[in-house]
């Protein structure tokens, strides 16, 4: 049984010392995950090992039934282009392009002509409601669209897994609220296991499940509802 994420187990130690320590995780397709824990806790290492950008000492992780932490780095970076969208505080949106280029950039990176992928980002757009800013420059949309062209660039190539790291955390409750519901239908209507980390209470409690980071660990119901697993 393939789970859109599978973490066994992991043990992750940054400057000797351990950040994670058997960490378990599963995440089915078009579940949402949110992580909670205090500044410090792990959570970023944890996405990031999820994500395939830290590899754990021991344990495994897997993507679509893939092991990432096997791979070597071509491979990794391979299947996180295929596999994963990132919405991460600060975008990893790039300011020398507009916003329907941003959009389509993980398409063309993945050998998809421009058409194709003008059309794919322009619809993408529509789902997020920015298309009428398609060709602002990123100094010209305000935090909370910028967000929303975000999580249109995630979802472009329909990837089996988001992470999201603090998306909400810049903006003002209304547009957080916004952002986040954006982002938990577009997983759920596209199938995507989502894991969101969040400080904020409000947003973890619209998640299909809340885990808690702690001491190395994550507390709480670490299984996926296996009425959802593909
Ligand atoms: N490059 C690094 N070198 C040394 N220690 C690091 C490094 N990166 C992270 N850490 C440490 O690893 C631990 C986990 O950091 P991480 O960023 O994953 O926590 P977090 O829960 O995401 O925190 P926050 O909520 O403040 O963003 C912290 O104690 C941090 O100081």
């Amino acid at each position: 049984m393939n789970y859109a994420v599978d973490v066994r187990d992991v043990r992750v130690c940054i400057a000797s010392r351990p950040v994670l320590d058997g960490v378990e995780l599963r995440v089915a397709s078009g579940e949402v995950v949110a992580i909670e824990g205090a500044s410090g806790a792990g959570k970023s290492t944890l996405l990031h090992t999820v994500a395939g950008l830290i590899r754990p000492s021991s344990g495994s992780v897997e993507i679509a039934g893939r092991r990432i932490d096997k791979l070597n780095d071509r491979r990794r970076s391979a299947l996180r282009l295929r596999m994963i969208g990132s919405v991460f505080q600060f975008g990893e949106l790039l300011p020398e392009f507009n916003v329907i280029e941003n959009v389509e950039l993980p398409l063309r990176l993945l050998g998809h002509g421009r058409t194709h992928s003008r059309a794919r980002a322009k619809e993408l757009l529509e789902e997020v409601g920015i298309d009428d800013l398609a060709e602002r420059g990123l100094s010209e949309v305000s935090g909370g669209q910028m967000q929303r062209a975000a999580i249109a660039r995630a979802l472009a190539h329909e990837p089996h897994v988001l992470l999201a790291d603090e998306p909400t955390g810049s903006l003002d409750e209304d547009a957080a609220e916004t952002v986040l519901k954006l982002l938990i239908d577009a997983s759920h209507r596209h199938g995507a296991g989502l894991i969101v980390v969040t400080h904020h209470h409000d947003v973890a409690r619209q998640c299909d499940r809340t885990l808690q980071l702690v001491h190395g660990t994550l507390k709480g119901r670490t299984d996926a509802n296996e009425a959802v697993v593909t």
